[in-house]
């Protein structure tokens, strides 16, 4: 039986990724730092992901298993042998995993020259790629000849919607019907392996690109502007007019540099918009506005999914007045539980607003759009 290690055993690992290397045919080998969810996974041997919507379905994930990442021994081993090498943890620990992904390796090539692809599913552009860079740094020149010829790293996209889990069971998720999980073909070593639900494509940028600058970036506003206002959930944001009058705008935003740069048709990305609305107001989700606008340093990031199109569509020529309320409530996320809120705002208070436009945002000094941030931070 092929298998698969899996980085991160949380609600896109179960929910989405081990789900489906499991139904390809894998046994799903979960590395995650949480022991509670390693004991669960030990000692089940398998869990449910349910599909939440008008026809729920119910599917039994079989033949799981777990290891702590901090038994770095086991995980180096598990990595040697397996057959797909996969990530779902976060981009900012994505640097945490590298030296024990490049343990494995460097016990792999020891002994085989067999291909292995290491695909990090994460909401970022070229995950793998920066991922790729991370284990390299761990290997020795003689090891990173050999990686080069016989390890993958393709970037991918995925896309599903797996808010917080309600349940009792600490296993058991709870996910969207919708998914999308596309990588790039030409970062494959050896033969694209099968399985069903994974689109290999040519042209990854541009889905992923789309899919980032549309559907996260909508998905931020709504969840910045929703806090701001007291929404608990996405969907209760959304039922605010003025909320979804700025999404849809930011998102056409994002539309002006995507239809620009990749040559999408102007309908279809309206119904690509029209399409991540619907899945945002799936009644069956109830995802809290304060996951989705998790990490606001990131994602006010240059090259994540608020300040990046908004710098594009400028160099355009077109003001993005909704991008720049996105990011000016952003700005004013000051959830407490959220590490990066807490030291996003300190950092406001001690260094101001346009220290943090340049060190967070990478907003050049002389950008317009920082005045168009400013003034929406004035008004409200
Ligand atoms: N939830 C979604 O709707 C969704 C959809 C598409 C993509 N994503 C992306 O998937 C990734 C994971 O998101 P999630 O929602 O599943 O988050 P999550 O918090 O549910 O899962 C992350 C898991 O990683 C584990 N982890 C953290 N540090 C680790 C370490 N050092 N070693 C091993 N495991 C570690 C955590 O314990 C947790 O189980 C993120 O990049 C996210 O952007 C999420
Ligand atoms: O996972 P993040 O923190 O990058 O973004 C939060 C949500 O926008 C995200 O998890 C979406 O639910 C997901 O990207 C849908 O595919």
């Amino acid at each position: 039986m092929k298998t698969a290690v899996h980085f991160g055993a949380g609600n896109i690992g179960r929910g989405f990724i081990g789900f489906l290397l499991s139904r390809a045919g894998y046994r799903v080998v979960f590395v995650d730092i949480n022991a509670g969810l390693v004991e669960a996974l030990n000692e089940k041997g398998f869990y449910r992901v349910v599909e939440g919507g008008e026809d729920a379905k119910v599917h039994r994930v079989e033949g799981v298993s777990g290891i702590l990442s901090t038994e770095e021994e086991k995980v180096a081993g598990a990595v040697a042998g397996a057959h797909i090498v996969t990530t779902a943890v976060g981009p900012g620990v994505l640097g945490s995993i590298a030296p024990l992904i490049a343990a494995g390796i460097s016990r792999r090539l020891r002994y085989s020259t067999d291909p292995l692809n290491v695909i990090a599913c994460e909401n970022m552009v070229g995950a793998s790629t920066f991922l790729k860079e991370r284990v390299m740094e761990h290997l020795s020149a003689g090891e990173r000849e050999k990686a080069e010829k016989t390890m993958g790293f393709p970037d991918a996209a995925v896309d599903r919607i797996v808010p917080p889990q309600e349940g009792t069971d600490p296993l058991d998720v709870t996910v969207e019907p919708y998914f999308e999980w596309v990588v790039d073909t030409g970062g494959f070593k050896g033969t694209v392996p099968e399985i069903p639900g994974m689109k290999a494509v040519e042209n990854l940028q541009a889905y992923v690109e789309r899919k980032i600058y549309t559907l996260n970036t909508g998905h931020a506003v709504a969840a910045y502007l929703g806090y701001e206002k007291g929404c608990a959930t996405i969907r209760e944001a959304l039922q605010n007019p003025e909320i979804l009058g700025t999404v849809k705008g930011a998102m056409a935003e994002s539309g002006v540099y995507l239809r620009a740069r990749f040559g999408f048709g102007e309908e279809e990305h309206r119904a690509y918009i029209e399409k991540a609305l619907q899945r945002f107001l799936n009644p069956a989700l109830k995802d809290p506005v304060v996951r989705v606008g998790r990490n606001p340093v990131r994602k006010l990031g240059p090259k994540d999914r608020l300040v990046f199109p908004a710098v594009r569509v400028l160099e355009l020529g077109v003001k993005p007045v909704n991008l720049a309320r996105g990011i000016a409530a952003a700005l004013r996320f000051d959830y407490e539980e959220d590490a990066e809120a807490r030291e996003l705002q300190r950092m406001i208070r001690e260094q101001g607003i346009d220290a943090v436009l340049s060190r967070v945002c990478g907003i050049p000094e002389e950008s317009p759009l920082r005045d168009i941030i400013k003034a929406n931070l004035i008004k409200n």
